[in-house]
């Protein structure tokens, strides 16, 4: 054994506010940090170009700070079943840290890593980190995970949080021999996303890597953290974070998130402020929630939570997934947001919770296929998020409020009220009288003339469509 540890990066790609990493560098161990680009993970058909682009740009950033630290990042390719451990003894190192992860794909790879590495006489240390509270900690008072998000919530809440955690990542250098054994691996470059067969070539939400996620953290909070409660259902505003692709892969530390908002209540003596500051603060919950959901029940990840969506007869129309898919549904809004998503691989949460209430109530389409197309596109994409949000829009997740079915006429209405969202994302509107949108009623001469399509379906027919077989299923009427 030498005195070499490995941390393996995962979701976790920056050296700052780091348990894990901490935790190895405080010991008088070298240090070198590893990605693996899990080819299982790469060919799967739900990754999306614009999450692979950021991804990179990250782990370019991530090799970075440890070059200025006088350390390396090593990049392998392959299975990490195989390729962790081969690394780990091929150099002989003492350990290995990673941070721990809710996903069943992940926990399975990781019991299996741990297994052989303990087998070859390699200590394997983990830790939970991208969560302020590991999901055994926020539990019921019967000792059972929470199935509904209020007294979920409640309880996070009422505990303290952890600081963020400094960082001295020493400088470490492979020896010669060290160097040589690598071709053993091998080691790769770190490869291009074109490399890995993903071609995004329009600018991505947010810049990758750790400084500019700190920025757009410190621009929210001087933006619109205080204004949060009032501008973050309007997606014609920039009132949310754009945080979410860099609190996916853990690009910025969740603690250092949550100081910030706790600096941000401090500078603040209003109550309107304070209130934004506490809504933005829940939306770091609902991410909890569903992680620790994920972790609890795995099974969600297979589909419907409730029983009455178990077996849903879905009417799962090509055609009119389609047209979903292309933002040509003939529903300025849910246009506008599904041009939204395929242009900038992002789209707003009101959005996001329209078009999935559309797929689902009003096309009658099994929300798993949104789901899927979702994770095709996302820079965002992540499966506790994103079938926590799927489930809640299909009412077939953990929820207590069990049918909800979105207007799309009163959602623009209320949260686009001059079209300038759905003018931005559907060019041909551009003319058209803000009314006329807002309501639906383009006349269908108009629309001919603009090259903008009727709507593929009408929207009381299909909710009264939905409510029926809602019913057939549930066995009482809704
Ligand atoms: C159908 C559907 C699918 C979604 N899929 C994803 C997904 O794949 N990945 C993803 O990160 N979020 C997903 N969300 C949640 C939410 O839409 C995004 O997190 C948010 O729009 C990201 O923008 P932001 O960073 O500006 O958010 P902000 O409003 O600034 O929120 C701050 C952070 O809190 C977290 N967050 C906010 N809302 C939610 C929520 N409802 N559930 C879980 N976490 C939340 C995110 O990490 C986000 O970055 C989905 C929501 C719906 C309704």
């Amino acid at each position: 054994m030498s005195d070499l540890i490995l941390f393996w990066h995962r979701r976790d790609l920056r050296v700052s506010d780091s348990i894990g990493l901490a935790q190895a560098c405080n010991t008088n161990a070298r240090v070198i940090g590893v990605f693996c680009f899990d080819r299982a993970i790469l060919t799967n058909d739900s990754v999306a170009p614009a999450r692979v682009t950021y991804l990179v740009g990250c782990l370019q950033s991530l090799a970075k700070d440890y070059r200025r630290a006088g350390s390396q990042l090593l990049f392998v390719e392959g299975n990490p079943v195989v390729k962790i451990p081969l690394l780990a003894t091929t150099l002989k190192a003492q350990a290995v840290y990673w941070h721990l992860d809710i996903e069943p794909y992940s926990q399975t790879r990781d019991e299996s890593i741990a297994t052989t590495l303990k087998s070859d006489g390699i200590e394997v240390h983990t830790n939970w980190d991208q969560l302020l509270h590991a999901p055994s900690e926020i539990i019921t008072g019967n000792k059972q995970p929470y199935t509904v998000y209020t007294p979920f919530w409640r309880n996070w809440n009422s505990r303290s949080k952890p600081a963020p955690v400094e960082v001295k990542l020493p400088p470490c250098q492979l020896d010669a021999t060290e160097l040589t054994d690598l071709a053993q691996v091998p080691t790769i470059d770190l490869p291009t996303a074109k490399d890995l067969g993903f071609t995004w070539e329009n600018p991505l939400k947010l810049e990758p890597g750790t400084s500019a996620a700190a920025r757009e953290l410190a621009e929210f909070c001087d933006r619109s953290i205080c204004e949060y409660d009032e501008q973050r259902n309007y997606p014609a505003l920039t009132g949310t974070s754009g945080l979410s692709a860099a609190l996916k892969f853990g690009v910025i530390g969740i603690r250092t998130v949550w100081a910030a908002t706790i600096e941000a209540m401090a500078q603040t003596s209003s109550d309107e402020a304070r209130a934004g500051i506490t809504t933005w603060q829940q939306e770091l919950a609902w991410r909890e929630f569903y992680q620790q959901a994920m972790y609890h029940f795995p099974s969600l990840a297979q589909g419907a939570y409730r029983d009455p969506l178990k077996h849903f007869p879905w009417q799962d129309d090509q055609n009119r997934f389609d047209a979903w898919c292309r933002g040509e549904t003939g529903y300025p809004i849910v246009d506008a947001a599904m041009r939204q998503l395929n242009e900038i691989g992002w789209m707003h949460n009101r959005c996001r919770m329209i078009v999935a209430s559309f797929l689902t109530k009003d096309l009658i389409i099994n929300w798993q296929w949104g789901e899927k197309y979702f994770m095709q596109r996302l820079i965002d994409g992540d499966l506790s998020a994103n079938n926590g949000g799927w489930q809640w829009s299909a009412s077939s997740g953990m929820d207590p409020k069990p049918l909800r079915i979105f207007n799309p006429y009163t959602q623009a209405q209320k949260f686009d009220p001059e079209a300038d969202y759905i003018r931005q994302w559907v060019p041909e509107l551009k003319s058209v009288e803000t009314n006329l949108i807002l309501s639906g009623n383009i006349p269908p001469l108009t629309r001919h003339q603009i090259g903008y399509p009727l709507p593929i379906v009408d929207h009381s027919v299909q909710q009264r469509l939905f409510k029926d077989l809602y019913a057939s299923v549930k066995g009482v009427a809704v």
